[in-house]
């Protein structure tokens, strides 16, 4: 039935009247009929609005949960050890590359994975930082060492003693025993944990863990089993005999590439400030490694620039600027390359005040004789017996001089030195024969 039916025609009404009444009603049905349906267009409208904004909160918290379960991924993966912080890669100059390792948290705790600290994660990296550095317990390196027996103590050294022992896997390690003296101590521990689990160069002695057991701190460092530089050109009744002129050139070259790597390579440049021969250290072809860092600081974004600091270091290696006024840049460890280059021509220490007056001071006597080719003679080291090339004496020379300019300005940059050195060695095979077994062994070791 139509709607029609349900408005019948009322009594006591004319055809017209009702006529009138029915367009009457029709007009106020339909006016209803609009009305209603008016509020079922309000009713669609609110309903399509209240959709759209439940779709879209909806789709607001699907973004948030994404992000959130690609930020606890990343966390994660560099928890896990990929390095997904690099010093490299990290293009802000400004940002100091290496800041991370102020975030290492040592912290001792007995529940602590082989009862060691360990550089917990209180930001986010260590672990992926100390990637190859192993954590041992006090116990693993007293088993290592025979309980640090006398006997097998190969130096020591201002920080703390170096013992030799074999570690459970057979590897031969050197494994020094540092002493502790109150936070500073402590911070340079962490310090040259961080830095050298980073720093990773086939000129630096190679950090191959270390422990933070309760009180005890160790670091443990491969072993170079021809010792340090100090012993083979300085100790009297070696056993070993003379480093001949190749080797003394080749370790040149070594050192001035680790000093370039720190300088130039590294993410932001280190000052080693503690180079010197007894951190020099001589694996069983002579190949030279550098060695403790636990002075080392991070440098200056650009590599002149300076920082003043304590002047800390070893008297007769101290460049004069930062000996007398703690002003320390990149130049300083080329003053202290300088020293040792003239330790290899001459044998000399850097102070020796058993020599007669005007001799204690190695940089003041050999300075005004570096650049005259007959006095260069007469300073070279006796125990060459005459074996050397003059013409690549007179080289070094001029090299060692400049690194020793008391004017830090003059001095050259490590890169100029390598690259100074570089042809003196390459032409070595020429020079000497392979007769020699040691130089023999230095053209064929990898780090050539
Ligand atoms: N990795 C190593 N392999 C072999 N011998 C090492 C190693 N590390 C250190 N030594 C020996 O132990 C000695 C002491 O080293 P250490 O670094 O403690 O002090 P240093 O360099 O002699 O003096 P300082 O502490 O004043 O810098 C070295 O001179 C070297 O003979």
């Amino acid at each position: 039935m139509g709607i029609r039916s349900v408005v019948a025609p009322e009594p006591g009404l004319t055809a017209n009247n009702q006529l009138h009444h029915h367009h009457h009603l029709n007009s106020s049905f339909q006016s209803q009929n609009h009305h209603n349906y008016h509020t079922i267009r309000i009713r669609g409208s609110f309903l399509v609005i209240l959709l759209s904004i439940i779709s879209l909160a909806l789709l607001v918290a699907v973004f948030i949960l994404i992000a959130l379960v690609r930020r606890l991924k990343s966390s994660k993966t560099s928890a896990n050890g990929n390095p997904t912080v690099s010093s490299k890669s990290n293009n802000n100059n400004n940002l100091p590359k290496f800041a991370a390792h102020i975030s290492m948290n040592f912290t001792s705790s007995p529940d602590q994975k082989r009862n060691c600290l360990y550089g917990v994660n209180s930001g986010r990296l260590p672990s992926a930082k100390l990637r190859g550095v192993q954590v041992f317990t006090y116990k693993d390196l007293e088993l290592a060492t025979d309980g640090f027996a006398e006997a097998n103590v190969i130096g020591r050294g201002a920080f703390g003693v170096v013992y030799r022992g074999t570690l459970s896997d057979g590897t031969v390690a050197a494994i020094k025993n540092i002493r502790r003296e109150g936070r500073q101590g402590e911070r340079g521990f962490r310090f040259e944990v961080d830095l050298l689990s980073r720093l990773r160069s086939p000129y630096l002695v190679e950090l191959l863990g270390y422990c933070a057991d309760q009180n005890h701190r160790l670091l443990i460092f491969e072993f170079m089993s021809n010792g340090s530089l100090q012993k083979q050109i300085h100790s009297t009744g070696h056993r070993h005999q003379p480093l001949d002129w190749g080797t003394r050139l080749r370790i040149a070259l070594d050192c001035a590439k680790a000093l370039e790597f720190l300088h130039e390579h590294a993410a932001t440049s280190v000052i080693h400030r503690n180079f010197k021969c007894s951190n020099v250290l001589l694996d069983h072809s002579f190949r030279a490694r550098v060695s403790d860092f636990e002075l080392a600081k991070m440098g200056p974004d650009k590599i002149n620039d300076q920082i003043l600091t304590r002047a800390l270091g070893t008297a007769g290696y101290m460049a004069p600027e930062y000996a007398s006024m703690g002003k320390l840049t990149t130049k300083s460890d080329v003053y202290s390359y300088g020293v040792v280059l003239l330790e290899l021509l001459t044998g000399r220490t850097p102070i020796d005040t058993d020599r007669p007056p005007g001799e204690h001071f190695l940089v003041t006597w050999a300075l005004p004789r570096l650049t005259n080719g007959e006095k260069v003679i007469q300073m070279v080291d006796p125990a060459l017996q005459g074996e050397y090339s003059k013409k690549e004496l007179v080289q070094v020379a001029a090299i060692a001089a400049v690194c020793v300019q008391p004017e830090a300005d003059y001095r050259p940059l490590m890169t100029d030195v390598v690259q100074s050195l570089i042809p003196l060695v390459k032409r070595l095979s020429a020079t000497y024969p392979s007769t020699s077994s040691r130089f023999h062994n230095q053209l064929s070791s990898p780090m050539s």
